[in-house]
């Protein structure tokens, strides 16, 4: 059996994000059939697909919150079942669902998951500082979670997938129900984050945000991959708008519901 030093001793040239062959199975729906991907080091990487594609799925196995039926997930050489302490150690999760506690405010709960997390006090001062003056939520800092708007829970579960210091960000939908404002500023400090040497993956269905910040993009289409690799493979000559329609096939209908007219 491999040890953890020699696992770790594999972590700087491991890929961060290793998908073999995921698949999750609800009754007779295939959710996510037999996904392999892997995330390049340093990479932006947009995940899009029609609702109920099964991007949230494939995340949430990627990131061992949601176990798979078949397949494996390696984070930067660790698989996040057999080796889930050191595979969550470099990851930040943004997930989809509302997780955070309702009765804590945001600094609150920073601290406490710095702690949790194994950083020291200090450290953890210092980052809640950064993180809510940096996201704008230092003027919220009286206010429990419970009576946020669902953007400030969104930038305030960013900062939670931020604090640890993770070298991988898996985000499924950072930017739903983000004003224009603090989407720009989650962009400025994702951008950073791969200046840095960070590697993101992020889901959305903004074919405009994911052309403008990806480098890499996979579209999934019930539960398959229809394409994935560079972004400027993957759409050819054509926006990715139109290369997505081609892919996942375009909507025909034109919209007219038969009682408009009456
Ligand atoms: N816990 C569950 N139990 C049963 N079916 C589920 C469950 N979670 C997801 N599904 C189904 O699996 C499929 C994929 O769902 P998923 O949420 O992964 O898609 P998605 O691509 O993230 O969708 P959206 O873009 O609408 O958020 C859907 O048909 C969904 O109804």
């Amino acid at each position: 059996m491999t040890g953890t030093n020699d696992l770790r001793s594999d972590v700087a040239t491991a890929a961060p994000l290793r998908l073999r062959g995921l698949t999750k199975r609800y009754g007779t729906l295939t959710a996510v059939d037999a996904v392999t991907l892997d995330i390049p080091a340093g990479s932006f990487y947009g995940l899009v697909g029609p609702n109920g594609a099964g991007k949230t799925t494939l995340l949430s196995m990627a990131v061992g919150l949601v176990r798979p039926d078949e397949g494996t997930s390696d984070a930067c050489g660790f698989d996040l079942w057999t080796h889930p302490v050191e595979a969550k150690s470099f990851l930040g999760v943004l997930p989809e669902s509302d997780f955070l506690p309702r009765r804590l405010t945001a600094s609150e709960l920073l601290r406490s998951v710095g702690l949790l997390r194994g950083l020291s006090a200090s450290v953890v001062e210092e980052r809640t500082d950064e993180l809510l003056d940096v996201l704008g939520l230092r003027d919220a800092d009286n206010t429990v979670i419970a009576d946020f708007s669902t953007g400030m829970r969104k930038k305030s579960a960013l900062a939670v997938a931020l604090l640890h210091g993770p070298r991988v960000l898996v985000l499924d939908e950072p930017f739903e129900s983000v004003d224009p404002v603090s989407a720009a500023t989650i962009r400025s400090i994702l951008a950073a984050f791969i200046s840095s040497g960070g590697t993101i993956v992020f889901s959305s269905h903004v074919m405009a945000l994911v052309e403008a910040l990806c480098d890499h993009v996979a579209v999934l289409a019930a539960g398959k991959v229809v394409a994935a690799g560079p972004i400027d493979d993957v759409r050819g000559s054509r926006s990715l708008d139109d290369a997505f329609s081609a892919l996942v096939g375009a909507d025909t209908t034109d919209g007219t519901l038969s009682w408009f007219a009456s």
